[in-house]
């Protein structure tokens, strides 16, 4: 290509930039007048609801549906999920907690799914993250559900359990850990490796085949676990990308998980009811009486209604020795009538029924 082309081609690109920064700034002005109408239409006492999770998945589906290349839906939708995050950010600037320390892969799930524009803030376990909510310290709370290799995380079931929240939102993330390594480390004399334990046991036919011999050493986060190997000259840490870099530790080994499809789900919680969008999801904890035939009470009238289940998920209750809670997720919105009279029905023969949330299917 000669000089004149590639010239040609970037006065091109000139041109298109100014277009787009100025149809990103009408957009813009858009939103702050979206805040305004809201502020303006509230009635006596009502507070205004800037962030539309609802909408902002229609946004994204619309953008998917008519994107047609070169570049492929998800980096579109990404692209777009910045630009609505900083629009919001005009709008109310959210606050959302999620499980820290920085550079967790919750924390990649919180911005993956509200943008780069929120005020974050890490706490140090589940339980926090729920608490803060809780106590209105900030709009939402980012926490990890499930893993597809590991299974569920209980301390957040355990914790839907005693807080009253609403889910919002969910999100998926591809989980893919690395050994890392300080400036420091004597790669050939490493005698313990640092991770959290999920994330130990995403990695275990790995770690059993190249380190058999070596402690592994359970930390509160795979980002602790960067942070410790830091100081240290004999010891690795199993973490992902955020944590590396934020670090600034060496990859010894990549994409180390023993499945390579390794995925968490993430739930957004907060106390906002998210309304229907036509492809959404909703969970519940239900509660049945101990008795033969309980759970397939409780199952018979998703079957009949052409309801599909996502997951089921069984913990003990804690209000009594052996009894047990059910947490099922369906697809289908908690105001869909097919699925009011599911919930209907299954009230009848439970003992207690709690909808946690019903939010739009994961777009990214
Ligand atoms: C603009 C609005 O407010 C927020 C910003 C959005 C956007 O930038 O597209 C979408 C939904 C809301 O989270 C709205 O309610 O439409």
């Amino acid at each position: 290509m000669s000089e004149q082309e590639l010239k040609a081609l970037r006065l091109r690109i000139d041109a298109l930039d100014e277009k787009v920064l100025e149809l990103i700034s009408e957009r813009a002005r858009c939103a702050q007048e979206v805040a305004r109408v809201k502020m303006a239409t509230l009635t006596e006492g009502e507070s205004p609801v800037f962030y539309r999770p609802e909408r902002e998945a229609q946004v994204l589906k619309r953008v998917m549906e008519r994107n047609q290349g070169p570049l492929d839906n998800e980096e579109m939708a990404r692209l777009f999920r910045e630009i609505m995050s900083s629009c919001l950010a005009l709008e109310q600037p959210l606050k959302v907690a999620y499980l820290g320390p920085e550079g967790t892969f919750t924390q990649a799930a919180a911005m993956k799914h509200f943008g780069h524009a929120v005020i974050s803030k890490p706490m140090a376990a589940i339980d926090e993250v729920f608490r803060e909510v809780a106590a209105g310290a900030v709009n939402f709370g980012v926490v990890p559900v499930e893993n597809s290799t590991e299974g569920a995380v209980n301390h957040t079931l355990d914790s839907f359990l005693e807080h009253d929240m609403v889910i919002c939102g969910e999100v998926e993330l591809r989980i893919h850990h690395h050994l890392l390594v300080g400036e420091n480390t004597k790669t050939d004399s490493i005698s313990r490796i640092y991770s959290h334990a999920q994330s130990l046991a995403q990695c275990r036919k790995w770690l059993d085949s190249h380190y058999p011999n070596v402690e592994r050493v359970a930390v509160s986060s795979n980002a602790e676990a960067a942070k410790r190997v830091k100081g240290e000259w004999n010891s690795a840490a199993i973490a992902g990308d955020m944590a590396a870099s934020l670090y600034g530790l060496t990859r010894l080994a990549e994409k180390i998980e023993d499945r390579p499809d390794n995925s968490t789900r993430f739930l957004m919680i907060g106390s906002q009811e998210v309304p229907p969008t036509g492809d959404d999801k909703t969970s519940i904890i239900v509660s049945m009486s101990n008795k033969p035939g309980a759970l397939h009470e409780l199952l018979v009238p998703f079957h009949d209604n052409g309801i599909d289940l996502t997951r089921i998920e069984t913990r003990p209750s804690r209000s009594g020795k052996w009894t047990y809670v059910f947490f099922i997720d369906f697809v289908g919105h908690h105001r869909d009538p097919l699925v009011k009279g599911v919930l209907e029905k299954i009230s009848q023969e439970a003992v207690a029924l709690k909808v946690l949330g019903s939010y739009p299917k994961a777009v990214l």
